[in-house]
Formats: structure tokens, C-alpha cells, sequence
């Protein structure tokens, strides 16, 4: 079995494909499932997300996504997994749309048999999904910031890895050797994520409790996984709790 981690998103994913994005997509991701919501579409562009909700329509969609780290116009909220963890989406479809994460997750599926979404809120669990569902490679695939390596997303890829060696023999790339490095080398997951450059950024925009939210390991059984059906709108990728 192959361990492979990108540092930034590739594409050619042949088997199963862990997408991380740590600040914030995929914690928040996690977050809107653990509170109820039936499933998350994440869409192409934030116009694709707009257009599923016509107004004057009654849909079972809320708009979720952010440019520059901040709320869209016309979306019901930004991409806070504080403030997602704090509502109710029982019977809710989240559509979202942010910078790195959701086109990371787009990548993915065009050639990935399996996407999951990983967080350091979820990595165990994800890690476990992960080992259950693959026949020969996992890919672990940072998201990082409009183009650039993200420390935060090189440390949850790491601790995603640590856990995947404990639990079998893999033959590991470079890329997975850099994650565990940075992993071992980076101090708890609030200092690794506060010291990255996306966690000042958002300290900076008055979002540190996201930052500190995120921090928290493994506190989620909660795994986002890609489900392909024929209902799910087009440009947009459908992920139910898995
Ligand atoms: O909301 C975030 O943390 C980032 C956006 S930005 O880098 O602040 O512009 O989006 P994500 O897709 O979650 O990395
Ligand atoms: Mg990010």
C-alpha cells in the first residue's frame, strides 16, 4: 500500500484521496455534519452556490463559503467552524464555496474512487476510513492558500500519516516524509497552527477562536465522504457523513 501526501493538490488520484484543509473548509465541513446537516454540497464557484437558491424559492439549501476569509454577499455564513458548531442544520443541505478548499475537493474527484474530508477535528476517524477503503494508494492532499504550501494543512497531513502507520505496512513518498517531519517537529496542533501564516491571517481578521477550534484533535467521528448520485446538482459535489 502507498502513503502519498501532496502539498498542494495535483490531481491523477487513482484510488482513495484525503483532502485536507485544516483553515478552515474542511473543519468546518466537519462541524456542519456533526450539527445535523443532511449532506454538503460544495460547488464549483460561489455563482453555482448562488443559482441554487433563486430568490423568492423555497430550497432546503444555506450558503456557506468566503472570499478573503470573509462571509460571500448573499451567503447565510462565512466559513467558521465556530459558528457552525454553535447552529442546528437537522434537515439542512449546507452549499459551500471557499478559496482552496472546496476546488481542493474538485480536484480530487475527477479522479479519485474515494474522497473523504480531513480536519484535525476528525483525523482519526478519517485516517481509519481512509485505510478501510483503499486497495492501493491513500493520497493525503493539502489544499494550502491560493496556490501556496499551508503549514497548517503539511501538519494535519502529518498527523493523518502517523496515524495511518500505526495501523499497517505503506511505502511512503517524500511528501509524507516532509508531513511527518513537520508533524514531529512542530509542537502541539495549536502552536503548529498558530505559528502557520493562515493562522495569523485569520488571528489578524479577528477569527482566532476558529484557529483554536480547529486545534482540537481528533474530538470527531465525523468523516465528509464524496457521494455520487444522479440528484446532486451539476458543478457541485455532494458529502454526507460517513
Ligand atoms: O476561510 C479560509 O480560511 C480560507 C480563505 S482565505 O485564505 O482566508 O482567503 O479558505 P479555505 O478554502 O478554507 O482555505
Ligand atoms: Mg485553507
Amino acid at each position: 500500500m502507498r502513503l502519498r501526501v501532496d502539498l498542494l493538490p495535483h490531481g491523477n488520484y487513482p484510488d482513495v484521496v484525503v483532502i485536507v484543509d485544516v483553515l478552515r473548509a474542511t473543519t468546518t465541513a466537519v462541524a456542519y455534519l456533526e450539527r445535523g446537516a443532511d449532506a454538503l454540497l460544495l460547488t464549483a464557484t460561489p455563482e453555482v452556490a448562488l443559482a441554487l437558491r433563486p430568490e423568492g424559492e423555497s430550497t432546503p439549501y444555506l450558503l456557506g463559503g468566503e472570499r478573503g476569509g470573509l462571509p460571500i454577499p448573499g451567503f447565510d455564513f462565512g466559513n467558521s467552524p465556530v459558528e457552525a458548531a454553535g447552529q442546528n442544520f437537522t434537515g439542512k443541505t449546507v452549499v459551500m464555496n471557499t478559496t482552496n478548499g472546496t476546488g481542493a475537493a474538485h480536484t480530487a474527484a475527477h479522479s479519485g474512487k474515494h474522497v473523504f474530508l480531513a480536519a484535525l477535528t476528525n483525523a482519526h476517524a478519517a485516517a481509519r476510513r481512509a485505510r478501510a477503503a483503499a486497495t492501493e494508494e491513500i493520497a493525503i492532499v493539502c489544499a494550502g492558500t491560493d496556490n501556496h504550501v499551508g503549514l497548517e494543512d503539511v501538519y494535519a497531513a502529518g498527523v493523518l500519516a502517523e496515524y495511518l502507520l500505526a495501523m499497517g505496512e505503506f511505502s511512503v513518498d517524500d511528501g509524507a516524509r516532509i508531513a511527518l517531519t513537520v508533524r514531529r517537529n512542530g509542537g502541539n496542533p495549536l502552536e503548529a497552527l498558530g505559528s502557520s501564516g493562515h493562522g495569523a491571517h485569520l488571528t489578524r481578521l479577528g477569527l482566532s477562536e476558529d484557529v483554536r477550534y480547529a486545534a482540537g484533535l481528533s474530538t470527531s467521528t465525523i468523516v465528509p465522504t464524496l457521494t455520487r448520485d444522479d440528484s446532486t446538482p451539476d458543478q457541485t459535489l455532494k458529502f454526507t457523513a460517513g
